[in-house]
């Protein structure tokens, strides 16, 4: 982190745009992919069932009894109410988009901060939408890719979240996991003779803390400046539950890290908490709940606060639904003047974190030939997932 602090502090004082985009990866150099690896959402309604039921049998995420048998009935019934949710902001996730924009950013400063692995092209990896693990790797193999990161796009790690889409990776690319063959058909199976490295958490990059801050910022305006400072700040963040907390996740305390340099960048101006959100199914999940916190701080007499999502890169249906739709309108009735910061989505200090992160990353790989982090070799104490020790050792060996 240290050099990131140091190449940080440069490119946000002022790395000039780039003149080379994603069209200069064409010469004969193939170039270094920059994966981003997210879950995904629907673009359209039609795809919400695909989705769901991609989400429902990944069981890093949700381990059920009979899983194969199980998941396609809650995907099935829990269609309808999601495509709604979809339906309410504009029918489909903004994530595809947002992620795609964010790539285009990112390459000509990350190609300018580090010219030596340049030409880099950004890939896009989804976890349940398209396009998918496999979808991405194909597209690594029609372009000579030699070199690949995944990069999540989750600042904070979780097994649920980068974990599995680190897990999806290594099966693809070691051809553990493959396409069921159809007819003579030739099937392409894993992706042979390419160097990879990870990029799993990134919670307290400063350029990620930048981009936050002034999204706050710009969201306090909203507010008369005598008033300003009694703004309750609620930084929301999905839940997770307790069960995954209890194996060891480290996703809470990185989250709650995220906030406190975010705070402090602030100068601590504003009164704040941690809440949770989105939680599903009946078990114990991290709390107190976003909802009933907007409540409780109405019933304690506060009147001003500015909800800021800050476990999610972009726009999302916990955004957009949940926090606009729902959380913002109950909170209008209880006597909140409420307001909520805007997700990174096109915020260029964001953009240039990323091209931070990801040069750091490649020069700390040359210089150190560590291929992930000291922390991704650590698994949760309560994890009984063999997968998990084989993708982090296959990682860690630079993908082979
Ligand atoms: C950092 C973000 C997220 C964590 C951690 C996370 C954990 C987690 N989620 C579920 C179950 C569901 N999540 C669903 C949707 C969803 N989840 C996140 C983010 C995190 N999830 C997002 C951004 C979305 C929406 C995608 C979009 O809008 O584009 C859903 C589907 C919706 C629904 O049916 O309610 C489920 C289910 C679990 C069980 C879990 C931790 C173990
Ligand atoms: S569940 Fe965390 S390392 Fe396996
Ligand atoms: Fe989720």
């Amino acid at each position: 982190m240290s050099s990131c602090l140091a190449s940080c502090s440069r490119s946000l004082a002022g790395v000039s745009k780039g003149k080379r985009g994603m069209a200069s990866v064409v010469g004969k150099k193939p170039p270094t992919a920059i994966v981003m690896m997210n879950m995904g959402g629907p673009s359209t309604l039609p795809e919400v069932h695909d989705f769901l039921s991609r989400l429902f049998h990944d069981s890093d995420l949700i381990p059920l009894p009979f899983q194969k048998w199980i998941a396609p009935y809650i995907a099935r019934r829990r269609t309808p109410q999601i495509e709604k949710q979809y339906a309410a902001i504009g029918g489909g996730s903004p994530i595809l988009r947002w992620t795609r924009q964010q790539g285009q950013a990112m390459i000509p400063l990350l190609d300018e901060l580090s010219p030596h692995t340049a030409p880099h092209k950004a890939y896009v990896a989804f976890r349940y939408a398209r396009p998918y693990t496999e979808d991405c790797l194909d597209e690594l193999r029609r372009d000579g890719v030699k070199r690949a990161v995944a990069f999540t796009q989750y600042p904070q790690y979780s097994c649920s979240t980068t974990g599995s889409s680190l897990n999806e990776m290594w099966r693809w690319a070691t051809g553990i996991r493959r396409r069921p063959k159809t007819g003579e058909e030739e099937i392409k199976v894993g992706l042979e003779g390419v160097e990879w490295s990870a990029i799993d958490r990134w919670f307290s990059h400063p350029g990620l803390v930048e981009a936050f801050a002034r999204n706050i910022e710009a969201a306090l305006e909203h507010y008369e400046p005598s008033v300003r400072s009694s703004v309750v700040l609620l930084f929301s963040a999905h839940s997770l539950p307790m069960s995954v907390i209890n194996r060891g996740d480290p996703y809470v305390l990185e989250v709650s890290s995220t906030v406190s340099a975010v705070m402090a960048r602030l100068g601590n101006k504003n009164p704040y908490r941690l809440v949770w959100q989105s939680q599903v199914g009946p078990s114990a999940w991290m709390g107190p709940q976003t909802n009933a916190a907007l409540k409780g701080l109405a019933r304690l007499g506060e009147k001003r606060v500015c909800l800021v999502p800050i476990a999610f890169t972009s726009d999302h249906i916990e955004t957009l639904f949940e926090l606009d739709h729902e959380y913002g309108k109950e909170a209008k009735e209880l006597g909140i003047d409420i307001t909520r910061a805007e997700s990174l989505n096109g915020s260029p200090v964001f953009a240039r974190a990323i091209a931070d992160i990801a040069a750091a990353h490649l020069k700390e790989v040359k210089e150190t030939g560590r291929y992930s982090s000291v922390q991704m070799g650590l698994r949760c104490p309560g994890c009984t997932f063999d997968h998990c020790a084989k993708q982090k050792a296959w990682f860690a060996n630079g993908g082979r």
